[in-house]
């Protein structure tokens, strides 16, 4: 009997992966990978191309069935009333909008009761969000406050996955533009707990008045169809799938129910976890979105995953597994030396003009290892500052699991049971968001209530001694930062 195939695609901050794999059982047949341009403002037509070439890399998709894109969440995709991008796409990583997100967050709070401070807590019950740069409200109000021009062109906003799901589809017409509650719930003009768009934030961020005009994707069921898609003349019709924002993606892939916490150390750092009640949390450290399935997805976000560690690397003359072993040549602790790793200054705390520093130095402290221990050590202590806002929200922890490109690194694998003091799963290597994709699709073609039961990954667990101390003097120096341009 032919095997029916599937596939998913992760079109993330970095390069876009493809997974082939079996829709009955998800055993992995074929992979793809191609690189994304670097920089935070992007054409979209990058990803396409880069999509294309993933696609190729991974065999094709002419025996496929069916097809689901899952992205990097939050880029502003501004289309015009022709389906033309408008300007290249912001990234969720591109903070030029911060004063922007203070600007809405005050305003929602006079417009609820005349208090900007009430700001945060209006949005976090209206969207179960607080704006910070990375979220696409933000982003419209930069475009209506920096390039007016274009904010009145704007006939349509995607997202990432959206805009190639769309493409896929054919991008026949606006109307054909669709969604799913996992990224919707990161534009900031979604209400999460409702399942609906909000307008009026929407108006709000773009100072329009006639945004009933603008076509807001379709938001599809989890296990929808979004169309049949043709790739390229001659790949022949595929279904599909609704897609979703790359760690509802990732949550998919692994299976992930409440009580499991996943660590990714992607380009982001991100602590997530599904939860069955939608968090809406003022601080605005636990971001309430939604997951692929139906459930909600809080999560923790910091804008220094893994280019922590390249830049370590780089700095040192190493490659990743040099990193590695340097840092795991340090004692815990690097003698004193802390990384503050705010390199493209930080969204959790919401310090988006803050720039690193290294605190400590001394002559004992100033080794290579220690360095490289700081870097990982730093980068944890990042995504640990994630996980205790993620309990302070009520999130309750069984099991912890950390992927990510990053999470192939030994030193991240071994110091982060140290630095959070807790035992980590790691998944073997894999493209977990593309899987969950890729399982996405088989849901799709599938048409059933709950998606496939795919054959369990291996995980292989570390436990180290906690450290507190490591985090104790990282709480003590995270504030001590710098000024972008200072
Ligand atoms: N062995 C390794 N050790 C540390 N970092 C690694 C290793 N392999 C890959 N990476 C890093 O992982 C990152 C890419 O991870 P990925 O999860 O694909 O990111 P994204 O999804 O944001 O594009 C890169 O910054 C890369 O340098
Ligand atoms: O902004 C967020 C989530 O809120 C990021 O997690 C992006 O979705 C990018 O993810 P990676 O490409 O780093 O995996």
């Amino acid at each position: 009997m032919t095997e029916t195939l599937v596939a998913g695609i992760d079109s993330s901050t970095q390069s876009c992966k493809v997974v082939v794999r079996d829709a009955a059982t998800g055993a992995l047949r074929r992979f793809g990978q191609a690189p994304h341009p670097d920089g935070t403002e992007v054409d979209p037509a990058a990803w396409w191309d880069a999509m294309q070439a993933a696609v190729a890399a991974a065999g094709g998709l002419d025996d496929v069935a069916a097809v689901s894109v899952a992205g990097q969440q939050h880029g502003m995709v501004a289309l015009d009333a022709d389906g033309e991008v408008i300007r290249p796409a912001l990234l969720w990583n591109d903070t030029r909008s911060a004063a922007a997100a203070q600007d809405l967050i005050a305003e929602l709070g006079e417009a609820d009761g005349g208090d900007p401070a009430a700001g945060p807590g209006a949005w976090a019950r209206a969207t179960g969000s607080v704006p910070v740069a990375s979220l696409t409200v933000t982003k419209l109000r930069w475009l209506a406050d920096h390039e007016p021009e274009n904010a009145a062109r704007v006939a349509a906003v995607a997202l990432p996955h959206d805009w190639l799901t769309w493409r896929l589809g054919g991008a026949d017409s606006l109307d054909t533009l669709v969604t799913d509650r996992s990224d919707a719930s990161g534009t900031g003009y979604f209400d999460t707990a409702a399942g609906r768009y909000r307008r009026d934030l929407l108006a709000m961020a773009l100072r329009r008045d006639d945004v009933d005009g603008i076509v807001l994707p379709r938001v599809l069921g989890p296990s929808r169809a979004a169309g049949v898609g043709d790739l390229t003349a001659g790949l022949g019709h595929l279904m599909l799938g609704a897609g979703a924002g790359d760690n509802a993606g990732a949550a998919l892939g692994l299976g992930m129910g409440p009580g499991d916490v996943t660590l990714s150390v992607g380009t982001s750092g991100v602590v997530s976890a599904v939860s069955r009640n939608p968090v809406a949390d003022p601080s605005g450290l636990v971001a309430g979105f939604a997951d692929a399935t139906g459930e909600y997805l809080p999560l923790a976000v910091t804008l220094n995953g893994s280019r922590v560690l390249d830049a370590a690397a780089r700095l040192l003359g190493v490659d990743h597994a040099g990193l590695a072993e340097l840092a795991l040549a340090a004692r815990p602790g690097a003698e004193g030396l802390t990384l503050v790793p705010y390199l493209e200054g930080e969204r959790t705390p919401n310090l988006p003009g803050a720039t690193g520093s290294f605190l400590g130095l001394s002559l004992a402290s100033m080794t290579r290892e220690n360095v490289a221990r700081a870097a990982v050590e730093g980068l944890l202590c990042g995504l640990a500052d994630g996980f205790a806002a993620m309990q302070d929200q009520g999130v309750p922890v069984e099991t912890v699991r950390l992927v990510g490109g990053g999470a192939r690194s030994e030193a991240v694998r071994r110091i982060a049971p140290a630095v959070l003091g807790l035992p980590v799963q790691v998944p073997d290597p894999g493209e977990y968001v593309a899987d969950g994709a890729a399982r996405q699709a088989a849901w799709t073609l599938a048409g059933t209530a709950e998606p496939p039961e795919w054959s369990a990954f291996q995980v292989r667990t570390y436990e180290a001694e906690a450290t507190p101390e490591v985090k104790e003097r990282y709480a003590a120096r995270r504030h001590l930062v710098a000024e972008r341009g200072a």
